[in-house]
Parts: structure tokens; sequence; C-alpha cells
């Protein structure tokens, strides 16, 4: 298994958000969470990020991580061309030219050169998405990751996560709508603090 929750729990305050969760997903998997507004699964999402501790249980990944956290964060006064500069060094990335190519695909080049502060919260999303892409990451955790994308952009997005797929990558995908379950390999619903299997009609594997 390329990640394997065991037994999370996590609670703020007294307000028990996750009281045991399990998970385990294989290389090449498309798997998503969905729930209700505070159900917490952007929660659980930190908890394997790693952003956030979690109170029992542990959480293993096997290879590099890549994480979409679901409200972008971003350098308002830097433009997308300049996260992308500092990302590559952050990465030790010997190239862009992955980057560039997602940033095509998304239709980010002709935000380029222009702050962030100017740019809309769909745009803005892109770029947080392709921050969390462009090291090729053997396992991505992607919160909502489509918020605010137009119809063309969140067929690009899919065609994306399929392509990661087939290429072996493992992609969790945390969302508040059941609607692309046919696009996922397996789908679970987090409820009362648990994850709960939940029908997925999607490629099998
Ligand atoms: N840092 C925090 N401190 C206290 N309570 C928190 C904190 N973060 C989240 N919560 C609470 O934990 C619960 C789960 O929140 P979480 O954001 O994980 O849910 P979610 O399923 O991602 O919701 P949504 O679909 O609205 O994004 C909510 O009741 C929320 O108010």
């Amino acid at each position: 298994m390329v990640l394997t929750v065991e037994h999370v729990a996590k609670r703020y305050g007294s307000r028990v958000v996750l009281r045991d969760v399990s998970l385990r997903v294989g290389r090449g998997r498309l798997v998503g969470v969905v729930g209700e507004n505070g159900a917490g699964k952007t929660t659980l999402l930190r908890i394997l990020s790693g952003d956030l501790g979690a109170d029992a249980g542990a959480v293993h990944i096997d290879g590099t991580l890549g994480y979409c956290p679901q409200y972008p964060v971003l350098d308002e006064e830097l433009t997308p061309r300049q996260h992308l500069r500092l990302f590559q060094i952050a990465y030790r990335l010997p190239g862009l030219d992955r980057a560039e190519s997602l940033f095509r695909e998304l239709g980010l080049t002709p935000y380029d050169r222009q702050p962030v502060k100017t740019l809309s919260g769909g745009t803005r999303q892109k770029l947080n998405l392709i921050v969390a892409l462009m090291h090729d990451p053997e396992v991505l955790l992607l919160d909502e990751p489509y918020q605010g994308f137009d119809w063309e952009t969140y067929m690009s997005f899919w065609h994306i996560a399929h392509r990661l797929r087939e290429a072996g990558r493992t992609v969790v995908i945390v969302s508040h709508l059941a609607y692309d379950t046919q696009r996922l390999d397996a789908l679970y619903r987090l409820g009362d603090g648990r994850l709960h299997p939940a029908p997925a009609t999607g490629a099998q594997g």
C-alpha cells in the first residue's frame, strides 16, 4: 500500500471530528472522499499531509507527496511565474517543462505575469493545483481541487487526474459533491467521524 491510515482520531476541544478513520490505498488508484460540510474532510487531508497532528492513530505514506489545500497558500504579491521559480527551488527541479505544460493545459498562461492579488478565485486555484503537481509526486492529496473551475478546466482536471493514475500515481480527492463517482476507482463517505465505503462505478483495479 502506498497510503495507509490506521485508526486516526481528531477532536477540536470537545468537538470530535474524526473518531476512527482507517484507509488503505494502493499504487495507481484514484480515490474520492465525500461528505457533508463540516464532516471533517479537510481535517483528514491535513492530517494525511502532515500539516496537522492526529490525537491517535498513524499515517504512512510511501513516496513523495503533493498536497493541494482547500484554500490556496500563495503569495499575493508574486506572479504565477514567480511561484513556479520559487517552488522549482524548493522542490529542487532541474527544469520547469512539466509546470509549463500544466500551465498551458489549465489555461493559466495568459495570467503568467500578473500578481496573484489580481487573479480570480478559479485562476488562483489553478496555480494552487499546479504547485501541488509540478514535482510529479507519487501521492497526491487534493482538497476540492476544482472549486471555481469553469467546465473546460474541470474537464482538463479529470484528464490530468486519469493521466496521473495511468502513470502509477496515487490520488486522493476530497469533495462535498458526489457526482464525480464514475471517474473514481473507489469512493468513501466521511460521516460520524468514520469512512464508509460508498459505491463507485469507475474503473476497477
Ligand atoms: N482549527 C480548527 N479549530 C476548531 N474547529 C475546527 C478547526 N478546523 C475545523 N474545525 C471544525 O471541525 C469540523 C470539520 O471541519 P473540516 O473543515 O474538516 O470539514 P470539511 O468536511 O472539510 O467541511 P467543508 O465541506 O465545509 O469544507 C467543523 O465543525 C469545523 O468547524
